[in-house]
């Protein structure tokens, strides 16, 4: 499994936050529990009435008794069934609410992952979490809970029903204890195996969306047979990792059978002999017998669903891992309206790897309503800069701070109203153009979206056969790398962020659009501090102050004629720009 995967919650969290699931569902598992126990109670009579004409029978009661228990028999086998009716549908909805406050809180967690965490851990094992492991945790509570309820009242109502018919008679039920110590061998050893099954499944999930996602260049370059290997190794974890939980279920299974039927003999022996001394009733060994045959089949259900609730704790220590991610992230989270002003990065350091600083001591200082540039040779940090600047990444040492308020205080979420970082990488939604622009305003008019759009120098929106009502995105209008990075931009005008960070922002336009497009956004936006990773000096020559950065520090600061004055690095690029 890769080092950098989201965490999985250790049990303690598990336990706890399962604690938690039940205390705000206790007055519904409640009502569930009671209906159990009384169809449980229902279904206990029977063994009882079978018991007592036995007795009766071989006693000096009549026939008459057999038609008396009949139809307490009959009565009791309604009301079973009419009480589990019951206590199935009220156990369902109660597992449908359970699951639905542990969907919402886990999709929740997600939206507000900081994007660092996802990018380091891969999105193949978030959509692994998302899919398999909501998937499984799901199955448990909306049908497990249910059924786990009344097996468990069912098992113990059982078991007293037989002591109260005759204790002595149900010590011999105590044999089914025996296939205890193997459940304990197997619980022991199967959840590092089902902990096992979710990494290697991750893995999986993750080389094959890597696979999907680089598509082109593995086509381009051939790699399609390394790429084959990896998902071939990751398989394989994944088979070795089913053996050793196939192997564990070829142990657990016979002995849990054999300790069914070991139990009713044991009773019928033990039952006989006591009778043959005078010491039980006929009628008592049957009811007891019984009794012992109506719990095999929910003693073995108990087993698969303990099973069942083995893999969905290590599914459930998954989901909660995410959510620990995001408490990492956020961690004391403040007031996110204190963040106003002026954007500092004070003597950070970064590093991708451990060890590997490629920021060393950064300390850059924007005034509120600045243009700032960045510029540097390639690799030389800049985009690690717009990265923690807009709080996607967090200085190994150092600090960033809004306003002189640390954002190491603040969530991904709440540092995203004040800063707002557009790189070249654009998502056009599936939908209308209109609705990718109101992702950024809910309620902008068509007037202000089209507003945006002129601001960015979007010319071809009259030619779309609907206006902002054509379909763009998969399945609809493909726009062009160009027309996706206006509406990006445009995103961001209706967005309206007190910092704007532009991280190649306007790659993919030619020099003349890119400098328009840029001023405009720098008009639409002022007031607002905008830092631009410039690649293209005419856009440094624009701003109000460069910084320039090489091997991860900030060499020289200053206006565009400050740093030609000064004759160092920055006059160096601009000299060579020019040429
Ligand atoms: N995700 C990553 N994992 C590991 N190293 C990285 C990662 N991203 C960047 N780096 C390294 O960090 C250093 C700074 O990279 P960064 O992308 O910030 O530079 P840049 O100045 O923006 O470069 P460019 O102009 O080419 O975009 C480089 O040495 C780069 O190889």
């Amino acid at each position: 499994m890769a080092e950098t995967a989201f965490a999985v919650a250790p049990p303690a969290a598990v336990l706890r936050a399962g604690r938690a699931l039940v205390r705000r569902h206790r007055g519904r598992l409640a009502v569930v529990t009671a209906t159990f126990l009384l169809a449980a109670g229902c279904g206990l009579v029977g063994p009882w009435a079978v018991g007592r004409i036995v007795d009766e029978v071989s006693g000096d009661g009549g026939v008459d008794a057999v038609a008396r228990y009949g139809v307490v028999m009959a009565i009791a086998l309604a009301g079973q069934a009419a009480f589990s009716a019951l206590a199935g549908l009220i156990g369902m909805r109660t597992g449908e609410r359970v699951f639905a406050d542990l969907r919402e809180s886990f999709m929740t967690a997600v939206t507000r992952l900081p994007l660092g965490a996802v990018e380091r851990a891969g999105t193949g094992d978030l959509v692994t979490r998302t899919t398999r492991d909501v998937g499984m945790v799901s199955d448990t509570v909306r049908f497990g809970l249910p059924q786990l309820l009344q097996l468990v009242v069912t098992v113990v109502a059982t078991v007293v029903a037989a002591v109260l018919v005759d204790a002595r008679v149900s010590l011999a039920m105590l044999v089914i204890l025996l296939v205890g110590p193997v459940v304990v061998w197997y619980l022991r050893r199967s959840r590092p195996v089902w902990e096992r099954v979710g990494a290697a499944f991750s893995d999986v999930g993750e080389d094959v969306s890597a696979n999907a996602r680089s598509a082109r260049d593995i086509d381009l370059l051939g790699l399609d047979g390394v790429r084959r290997d990896a998902v071939d190794s990751s398989l394989r974890g994944l088979y070795r990792a089913r053996r050793h939980e196939v192997f564990l279920r070829t142990v657990l299974i016979p002995s849990t059978n054999l300790a069914f039927s070991v139990p009713l003999v044991v009773t019928l022996l033990w039952g006989g002999w006591l009778a043959e001394r005078g010491m039980a009733t006929a009628g008592a060994v049957a009811a007891v017998v019984l009794y012992n045959g109506q719990l095999a089949r929910p003693v073995e259900q108990l087993i698969d669903w303990v099973d069942e609730l083995q893999q969905s704790w290590v599914s459930y220590a998954r989901i909660l891992g995410v959510e620990s991610d995001v408490e990492r992230g956020v961690a004391a989270s403040e007031d996110a309206a204190s963040l106003q002003g002026a954007l500092e990065l004070d003597r950070v350091t970064f590093a991708y790897r451990p060890g590997e600083d490629v920021l060393h001591g950064v300390s850059l200082a924007t005034t509120p309503g600045e243009r700032l540039a960045v510029v540097g040779p390639s690799g030389s940090g800049k985009s690690t800069i717009a990265r923690l600047m807009s709080g996607i990444d967090r200085p190994r040492t150092g600090a960033v701070r809004i306003g002189g308020v640390d954002l190491a205080g603040f969530g991904a979420q709440e540092v995203r109203r004040t800063v707002c970082l557009v790189t070249q990488e654009h998502h056009v939604f599936v939908g209308t153009l209109a609705e990718n622009l109101r992702l950024a305003r809910r309620g902008a008019t068509d007037g202000e979206l089209e507003g945006a759009l002129r601001a960015v120098g979007v010319d071809w929106q009259g030619e779309l056969d609907d206006g902002l009502d054509t379909s763009v995105g998969a399945g609809g209008l493909a726009l062009t790398p160009v027309q996706a990075q206006q509406v990006a931009l445009a995103r961001v005008l209706l967005l309206d962020p007190d910092i704007l960070v532009l991280d190649e922002a306007t790659s993919m336009f030619d020099a003349t659009s890119a400098r328009t497009s840029e001023r405009a956004v720098s008009a639409a936006l002022a007031g607002r501090t905008v830092v631009a990773i410039a690649h293209r000096l005419q856009t440094a020559a624009d701003a109000d102050r460069v910084a320039v950065v090489v091997d991860g520090r900030v060499l020289e600061l200053g206006s565009h004629d400050e740093l030609l004055d000064a004759d160092g690095e920055y006059a160096r690029l601009w000299r060579a720009w020019q040429g």
